[in-house]
C-alpha cells in the first residue's frame, strides 16, 4: 500500500475522514472522533474507528492521515490514540468541489466550487494557493474573492506545515497546537528565528524546552537571545515560584547559569551579560532599579502600593474628640451587647480616626467581632444608615465596604458582621482580565475594611490600594503568622514593618472561653511548641496516629463517620499539604468519591483528564471565573451533568451558595473535587471539621504557617493523623524562605 505524504516517524497510521465528532474541547484540542479509514497501515476488521487525543478540528470532508496507537480504554474499549495528524488536501473532482464548499472557504457555495473545479481540474486547491488570479479567470469569481480563497488555503496548509514543523523537535500535540494558535502562518519562521519568544507569549513553553528546540534549529549556544531568554525565565521563576518582586543580580546569574550549564560564564562573561540586561532595560522587558531585576509589571505594582501608603500616612484627619468617641463606643456596646476589651476599644477608635490602619491578631481573639464594632462605631460617629435598604433608590452609596480575597471569607465577613461583603475582585469589577475599578473609577463609599490581608499579593494590593478614593479609610485585618499569598510579595508583613502605619494587635484568645482547644493548640504550634495533651482524646480534638500507607483509609473512615452523624460535605473538609502520591490531595477525593459518591445507576457522570465528575460530588472553583460571580477557593455541589452537550452548550453545573454556575467542557479544567484540597486552596476558609493528615512524606512542605494555617481552619472539630515526628518536625521549620522585595524602603522613602 503506498505511503501517505507523511509519515514522519515511520510509524503506524490510517487515513480517512473524521466523520463524526464525539466531542471536542476548543480550549486544548482534545477531541474524540469517528473515522471512516479508506487506507492504513494496519488489519482492521471494520473500516469506522474510534480515534483520540489532542488534534486541530477536521471538516468532514477533509481527508486526515492519522498517527498513533491502539489503545484499550476501560470504559470505551479499542481506539486509536493519536499522535499527530495530517490534513490531505482532497484528489479527486468530486471531494475538491465538495471541500471547496463545505464551509471552510467564506462565500465559496456548491455552485461556485463546482465552477472551480471544472475551470482548474483536481489540482485546483494547488494551483489556487499557488496563483489566486487563476481563480479569478472562474465566471463569477471574482479578484477579491480568489484572493480570499487562496489566504484559507495557504493558511490552512501553513498550520499544518507549522504543526509537522514541531513535531520533529518532539512536542506534544497540545503544546504545539498552543504554539500555532499563537504565531499562526508565522510560526516557522517565529521558531526559527527565536524559539526563546516561546517562553513569554505561550503558557507551558519553559526555557529547556524552548533551548532543546534552539539547539536542534542551530542557535549558536552563545547566541544573545539565549542568555536573555534564561534571564526573563528566571525572573518569571522567581516570582510565581519563590514569590520574590524582584532577583539580585547575584540571584539572577546564579540562576541563569543553572539554566545555561555548563559553560555559561565562558559563554557570557560578565560585561556582555551587562550589555545584555541593559539592551532588555531598554526594551522594557524588565527593569533594572540599582541592580535589582524586576519584571515591569512587579515594579509598578510595588511602587503602586508604596505610593499609596504614604499618601494614606500623610493624608492629615480631624480626630474626634475623646468624649464624644468614648460616648459612641459606650452607646455600640450596648448596641451590640459587647464588653469590648481595653485593645480592641483600642482598635476601634483608632480606625475611626486613621486613613490607614492595620488589625491583626490569631484566630479567636475577636477580629471579626471588633470589625463589627469599627462598623456601628463609624456609622454612629458619622450617623449613617448601616442597612442597606436605606441605599437602594438613593445616590448615596453604602458608606461601608467590606471585602475579602476569597467567596468563603467575605461570606464569613458579612454573616459575622450583618453588613454586605464581596471579594476583592467582584468589588473591583473583575472582567475576566482587567478591573472597572482604578484611580479614575475608584470603590464608592467612605470607609473600606479588607479581611485576610496575608492572602494579598503586590499585584492585587496595588489594584485594590489604586482603587481607592482620596477620602476612602482603609483597615487591613488579617493574621501574619498563616502561610503568605500564593503570588510574589509579602504584603501584610511589610506593611507591619512601617511604624508609622497605625496597628493593633490583638492578643488576648476570647474563643477560648468557649472550651476550644483547637485555638490553644493553634497558639502553642504558632510559638513553636509540642502541645502535651496532643495524644489525649479531647472534646475537639484527635490525633489518630497512623503512617503513609494507611492515612487514606483512617481519613476515608473519619470522613465517612462524620457523614454519617449527619455532618455535610462542606462541613467537613481534609486538607493536605500535596497533590500528587499515596496519601495526597488527588488520591484522597477518590477514594472519597469511591466511598461516598460511587457510579450508580442514572447517576450522571463525565471525565476530565484524570478526573470523574459525578452529579452531587463537591467540587472547588479553582480560579477566579471570568463570567460568573465565582472565585478561586469557592465550593459548590455538582446538580446535573449532561455528557451529550455540544461543545457551545454547558455540560455541567455546580449549585454554589448563592447561583447555580454552567460550565461548558472548556471550562472543566476550572473546577476540581473538594472533598479534599491543599491547604493553599483552603485559605480564608473555615469549616466545622477539618480533617489535616501529617506524614513525614510530607516533610519538603510541612512548615510552621503552613500546620497554622491548616489547624486554624477547624471551627468545631479537628482530626489530625499521621505520625508525631512530621508535626514535631513541621513546627521547627519556621523560617519561611526569605521573599526579596523593597516594598518597607519604599514605603518608608521621602518624598
Ligand atoms: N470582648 C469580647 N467579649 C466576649 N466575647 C468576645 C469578645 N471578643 C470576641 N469575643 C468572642 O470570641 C469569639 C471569637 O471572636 P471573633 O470571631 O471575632 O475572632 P476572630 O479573631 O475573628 O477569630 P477567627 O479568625 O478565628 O474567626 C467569638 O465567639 C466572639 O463572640
Amino acid at each position: 500500500m503506498e505511503q501517505p505524504g507523511l509519515d514522519l516517524f515511520r510509524e503506524q497510521w490510517l487515513k480517512g475522514s473524521l466523520v463524526q465528532e464525539i466531542f471536542y474541547n476548543e480550549e486544548n484540542q482534545y477531541g474524540v472522533f469517528l473515522m471512516q479509514v479508506t487506507e492504513t497501515t494496519e488489519e482492521l476488521d471494520t473500516d469506522e474507528i474510534v480515534v483520540v487525543g489532542n488534534m486541530m478540528r477536521p471538516h468532514p470532508d477533509e481527508t486526515v492521515i492519522v498517527h498513533g496507537e491502539w489503545m484499550e480504554h476501560p470504559r470505551y474499549g479499542r481506539q486509536y490514540q493519536v499522535r499527530h495528524m495530517k490534513k490531505e488536501l482532497p484528489r479527486t473532482r468530486e471531494a475538491v468541489a465538495k471541500y471547496l464548499s463545505s464551509g471552510l472557504f467564506p462565500g465559496v457555495g456548491k455552485k461556485t466550487a463546482e465552477k472551480i473545479v471544472e475551470h482548474l481540474g483536481e489540482n485546483a486547491l494547488e494551483k489556487a494557493a499557488a496563483r489566486p488570479e487563476v481563480l479569478a479567470e472562474v465566471p463569477g469569481v471574482t479578484a477579491a474573492r480568489a484572493e480570499t480563497i487562496a489566504d484559507s488555503l495557504r493558511e490552512h496548509h501553513a498550520l499544518e506545515q507549522a504543526l509537522v514543523y514541531l513535531y520533529q523537535f518532539g512536542m506534544g500535540p497540545a503544546i504545539a497546537l498552543k504554539v500555532v494558535q499563537t504565531y499562526k502562518e508565522s510560526t516557522i519562521q517565529v521558531v526559527k528565528q527565536n524559539p526563546y519568544r516561546m517562553i513569554e507569549e505561550v503558557e507551558g513553553v519553559g526555557f529547556r524546552r524552548a533551548d532543546e528546540i534552539a539547539r536542534q534549529t542551530g542557535l549558536a549556544l552563545d547566541a544573545p537571545e539565549r542568555f536573555q531568554a534564561a534571564a526573563i525565565f528566571a525572573l518569571r521563576e522567581a516570582s510565581l515560584s519563590h514569590g520574590h518582586v524582584f532577583v539580585t543580580m547575584e540571584q539572577l546569574n546564579a540562576e541563569v547559569d543553572q539554566l545555561l550549564h555548563p559553560h555559561a560564564r565562558d559563554w557570557f562573561p560578565p560585561e556582555e551579560r551587562e550589555r545584555l540586561l541593559d539592551i532588555m532595560a531598554h526594551e522594557e522587558r524588565l527593569i533594572d532599579d540599582h541592580g535589582k531585576l524586576y519584571l515591569p509589571s512587579l515594579f509598578f505594582a510595588e511602587h503602586g502600593v508604596a505610593m499609596r501608603v504614604r499618601e494614606w500616612l500623610e493624608r492629615p484627619m480631624d480626630p474626634t474628640p475623646a468624649k464624644e468617641l468614648f460616648q459612641a463606643v459606650g452607646e455600640v456596646e450596648e448596641e451590640l451587647g459587647v464588653a469590648y476589651a481595653d485593645k480592641q476599644r483600642e482598635a476601634m477608635t483608632t480606625a475611626v480616626d486613621s486613613p490607614l490602619m492595620i488589625l491583626t491578631g490569631g484566630p479567636g481573639t475577636g477580629k471579626t467581632t471588633v470589625i463589627r464594632g469599627i462598623c456601628h462605631l463609624f456609622a454612629r460617629l458619622h450617623e449613617c444608615s448601616l442597612d442597606p435598604k436605606d441605599y437602594e433608590n438613593s445616590e448615596k452609596p453604602y458608606p461601608i465596604r467590606l471585602a475579602a480575597p476569597t467567596g468563603r471569607a467575605a461570606k464569613r465577613m458579612s454573616e459575622a458582621t450583618g453588613i454586605p461583603a464581596m471579594t476583592i475582585h467582584r468589588l473591583l469589577g473583575w472582567k475576566g482580565d482587567f478591573f472597572e475599578r482604578d484611580q479614575d473609577h475608584p470603590i464608592e463609599g467612605s470607609l473600606l475594611i479588607v479581611d485576610e490581608v496575608s492572602m494579598l499579593d503586590v499585584w492585587l494590593a496595588n489594584q485594590l490600594f489604586r482603587a481607592v478614593h482620596q477620602n476612602m479609610q482603609v483597615i487591613l485585618v488579617g493574621d501574619d503568622d498563616q502561610l503568605p499569598s500564593v503570588g510574589p510579595g509579602k504584603v501584610l508583613q511589610n506593611l507591619l514593618e512601617v511604624k508609622a502605619i497605625p496597628r493593633v494587635e490583638l492578643t488576648e484568645i476570647y474563643r477560648q472561653e468557649e472550651g476550644s482547644s483547637i485555638i490553644r493548640l493553634a497558639h502553642e504550634l504558632k510559638r513553636g511548641e509540642m502541645p502535651s495533651d496532643l495524644m489525649d482524646k479531647l472534646p475537639d480534638r484527635r490525633f489518630f496516629p497512623c503512617k503513609r500507607d494507611q492515612a487514606v483509609d483512617v481519613i476515608l473512615k473519619t470522613y465517612t463517620e462524620a457523614v454519617n452523624r449527619g455532618y455535610t460535605l462542606f462541613d467537613v473538609q481534609v486538607l493536605a499539604p500535596i497533590y500528587k502520591g499515596p496519601a495526597g490531595v488527588n488520591r484522597i477525593n477518590e477514594a472519597i468519591q469511591e466511598s461516598i459518591n460511587p457510579p450508580g445507576e442514572g447517576k450522571k457522570e463525565i471525565a476530565w483528564g484524570e478526573t470523574v465528575f459525578r452529579g452531587g460530588d463537591k467540587v472547588l472553583q479553582l480560579v477566579n471565573h471570568s463570567e460568573h460571580p465565582v472565585y478561586n477557593g469557592d465550593m459548590g455541589m455538582i446538580t446535573a451533568i449532561d455528557e451529550k452537550a455540544s461543545n457551545d452548550d454547558p455540560v455541567l453545573w455546580v449549585q454554589f451558595d448563592r447561583q447555580e454556575i454552567p460550565y461548558k467542557r472548556s471550562q472543566l479544567n476550572q473546577i476540581g473535587l473538594a472533598y479534599a484540597c491543599s491547604v493553599h486552596k483552603a485559605q480564608g476558609s473555615e469549616f466545622a471539621i477539618v480533617i489535616l493528615p501529617l506524614l513525614t512524606a510530607y516533610r519538603r512542605m510541612l512548615q510552621r504557617n503552613l500546620i497554622y494555617t491548616g489547624v486554624t481552619r477547624s471551627k468545631s472539630y479537628l482530626i489530625l493523623c499521621g505520625e508525631k515526628e512530621a508535626l514535631h518536625h513541621g513546627i521547627r521549620q519556621k523560617e519561611r524562605a526569605e521573599r526579596n522585595s523593597q516594598l518597607v524602603e519604599l514605603m518608608q522613602r521621602e518624598w
